[in-house]
């Protein structure tokens, strides 16, 4: 059984907490059923049926759960609550974006951002060498019984909580885990469609789960396709960010998510990412790279009105927080 660690960045010192993961297997259905169509098509297909979800489910109220007695109302406001340390230590930026938002969203999206996070750090964390297909396989079966109303810690009751709360679908869970294991299996992305459908896994997925929580606008105009559109934009632009934050802490560990043909095309190699040579043809490749996640973070702005109004303002402050890190990309050369 894999052991979950998450213990500080940058070889800080402070809070360290270890989450275990338990389970046995099940195979995972994902927006990759046709190979044949483009990366876009198929993360549309997910957009859509999303989208199909809330539409059914606007207008239920969030609260027709049978009230729970005192003892578990404790119990599950301690679970938010270690949600909520978690995401301040290692979830900084969107932490500082739940600040500003209604305590019911608020403790929803902590405990929505913490399964993100262990997901993701099984296979970047300190463990991620021991991390096998099968262990993922685990963590699958443990997001089944999870929706199925049978979390295992209290990090799952709290999702629990939440997922029984607001209509948030499986899915993308489900998608979120096959990108972390095309981490296990694929260290380079041949062009940008690929990488596309990489971010899609690991960050869009996390926009789709996020708009059931904030809610549209009940006078909003747009279709609600067009506000999940906006929203996987967003996870996608801050994907986009993380990668070319990234590059030099990636390549040590000898992952290169640029896409492949565009480096080719810039005069670059695999090996000059290697060496981190700082040329005008880096920072040429890197401006190109820079304006395509500044474009996708503009789709995603021009969705925060049609938020909740309660909403728009935690979004838009992790938006441009987020962006924000382009310019220090660019100013730091
Ligand atoms: C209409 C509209 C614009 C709606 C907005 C919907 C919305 C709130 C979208 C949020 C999108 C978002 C925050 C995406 C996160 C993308 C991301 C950075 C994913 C990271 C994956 C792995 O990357 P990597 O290994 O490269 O990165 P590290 O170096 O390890 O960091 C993730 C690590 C997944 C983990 C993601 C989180 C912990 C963030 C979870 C955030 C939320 C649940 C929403 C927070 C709420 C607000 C108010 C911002
Ligand atoms: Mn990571």
């Amino acid at each position: 059984q894999p052991m979950l660690s998450l213990v500080p960045r940058n070889g800080r010192r402070g809070r360290s907490c270890k989450l275990s993961s338990t389970g046995v297997s099940t195979a995972c259905s994902s927006a990759v059923a046709h190979p044949s169509r483009s990366s876009e098509e198929r993360v549309y297909e997910v957009v859509l049926k999303q989208a199909a979800l809330v539409r059914e489910q606007r207008g239920e109220s969030a609260l027709d759960l049978k009230k729970p007695i005192e003892s578990d109302w404790n119990l599950l406001n301690e679970a938010y609550q270690r949600c909520g340390e978690v995401n301040a230590e290692y979830a900084k930026t969107f932490y500082l974006g739940t600040l500003l938002i209604t305590p019911e969203r608020r403790r929803a999206f902590w405990a929505i951002a913490v399964w993100c996070r262990r997901t993701d750090e099984l296979v970047d964390g300190p463990n991620a060498s021991h991390i096998t297909p099968k262990a993922l396989e685990s963590w699958d079966k443990r997001l089944n019984d999870l929706f199925q109303g049978r979390p295992y810690d209290m990090y799952d009751a709290a999702l629990f909580d939440t997922v029984a709360k607001y209509p948030v679908d499986i899915q993308p869970f489900k998608d979120m885990m096959e990108g972390m294991r095309l981490d296990l299996r694929k260290s380079r992305y041949e062009n940008f469609d690929e990488l596309y459908l990489y971010c899609y896994y690991v960050a869009g997925t996390v926009g789709l789960m996020s708009v059931p929580v904030m809610g549209i606008a009940p006078e909003s105009k747009a279709s609600t396709e067009t506000v999940y559109n906006a929203a996987l934009a967003l996870g996608i632009a801050n994907q986009l960010t993380n990668i070319l934050r990234d590059v030099g802490e990636d390549a040590r560990r000898g992952r290169i998510y640029l896409p492949q043909e565009e480096l080719a095309l810039a005069g670059l190699s695999d090996d000059d990412i290697f060496r981190g040579k700082v040329t005008d043809k880096w920072r040429n490749f890197m401006k190109g790279q820079i304006k395509r996640a500044t474009k996708i973070f503009d789709e995603a702005e021009k969705g925060v009105g049609e938020l909740n109004s309660t909403s728009r303002w935690p979004v838009w402050a992790s938006l441009l927080l987020y962006r924000q890190i382009l310019d220090t990309i660019e100013a730091n050369d």
